[in-house]
């Protein structure tokens, strides 16, 4: 039997050093670490996601402010708030909830954040930076897995690591800081060959596809590690509220099969998911401490 990674206690502790760096930040240099969200529309997973960001950031004594736009605004009316941000010295993190309108350009939203503050890491200014090894802003989901990876490993140095899914905002900045961390890397996606087989060789296996429980057991090396970014929704296992629409939330991973071949395994919900929103904290005071010229370290 696997282990349980268990992402819930792993954010819980970064939030709370996210909170005693925040108040040393204050303490230090006066200012507080503010992050601002935006949402626009209003798909009820993206505003209780939204709503989760706004309030764990205020509990861990942030400045949080989150803007809710109808899904009728237009794109220059959002690029005008993002300016406005941009240019907001109590904001140093924006973070535009994805997806966007469909009669939005999402790049042309995410282009026009100031990189210093775009701590999704999304903007190619940030994505470049982590291509090369420069210091940047990491998209929180890969850098949730790696911190759960690290907490799990000893040493990630010449492990082979496949990660199925090659999305801007998971599989390739995953991938990147993966490389980064010496593992043998492989990116597995809709083409590839023989997914099963590929999957087989990972003693790291992040899986990052959105298709419910699509990797099973047999896919899985005997004592690999399993990250299951996943999420999805499907009816609910008793059928009585399956028919009246209720749903449950499941991973990737088929995780009943994965738990018995795997060496440890994060669940859905409660690992991958609540590391996100906790490295957004943490992003948001590297954003801060770059902005005030001051090394983030020293706000240990
Ligand atoms: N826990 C968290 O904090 C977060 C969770 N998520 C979840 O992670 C999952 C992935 O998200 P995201 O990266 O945005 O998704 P995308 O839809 O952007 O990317 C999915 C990737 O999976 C690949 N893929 C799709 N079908 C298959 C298949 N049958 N076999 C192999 N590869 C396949 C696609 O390949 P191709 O490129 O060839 O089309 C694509 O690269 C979703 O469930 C999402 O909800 C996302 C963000 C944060
Ligand atoms: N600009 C932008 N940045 C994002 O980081 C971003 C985004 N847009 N759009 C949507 C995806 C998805 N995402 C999640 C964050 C937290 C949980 C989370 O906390 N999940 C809990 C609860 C899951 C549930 O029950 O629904 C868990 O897994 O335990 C999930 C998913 C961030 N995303």
């Amino acid at each position: 039997m696997a282990r349980i990674i268990d992402g819930k206690a792993h954010a819980a502790a970064l939030r709370e050093e996210a909170g005693r760096r925040a108040r040393r930040m204050l303490e230090l240099t006066g200012v507080q670490p503010g992050l601002s969200v935006v949402i626009v529309g209003d798909d009820p997973a993206s505003r209780l996601y939204v709503k989760n960001k706004g309030e764990q950031a205020a509990a861990a004594g942030f400045r949080s402010e989150t803007h809710t736009l109808p899904e009728t605004i237009s794109q220059d009316e959002l690029l005008d708030l993002v300016a406005r941000l941009n240019l907001d010295p109590a904001v140093h993190g924006i973070l535009v909830q994805l997806p966007l309108p469909a009669h939005m350009d999402a790049q042309a939203v995410l282009a026009a954040i100031d990189p210093a503050k775009d701590v999704d890491g999304f903007h190619v200014i940030n994505a470049g930076r982590l291509a090369v090894g420069l210091p940047a802003l990491v998209p929180c989901t890969p850098l949730g897995c790696l911190r759960l990876l690290k907490a799990e490993l000893d040493q990630l140095k010449g492990l082979e690591a496949v990660v199925v899914g090659r999305s801007n905002i998971v599989g390739k900045p995953m991938a990147q800081l993966l490389l980064q961390a010496d593992c043998t890397v492989t990116i597995a996606h809709s083409r590839t060959r023989d997914l099963p087989q590929v999957c087989r060789r990972a003693d790291i296996l992040v899986a990052a596809v959105g298709r419910a429980e699509m990797i099973r057991g047999d896919w899985i090396k005997p004592g690999a590690t399993v990250i299951d970014v996943g999420i999805n929704r499907v009816p609910s296992r008793d059928p009585a509220k399956a028919a009246e629409g209720k749903t449950r939330v499941v991973g990737d991973v088929a995780f009943d099969e994965a738990v018995e071949v795997a060496g440890a395994i994060t669940p859905v919900p409660g690992g991958v998911g609540p590391m996100t929103i906790a490295c957004l904290l943490d992003n948001t005071l590297t954003a801060a401490a770059r902005i005030l010229e001051r090394d983030p370290a020293e706000f240990a």
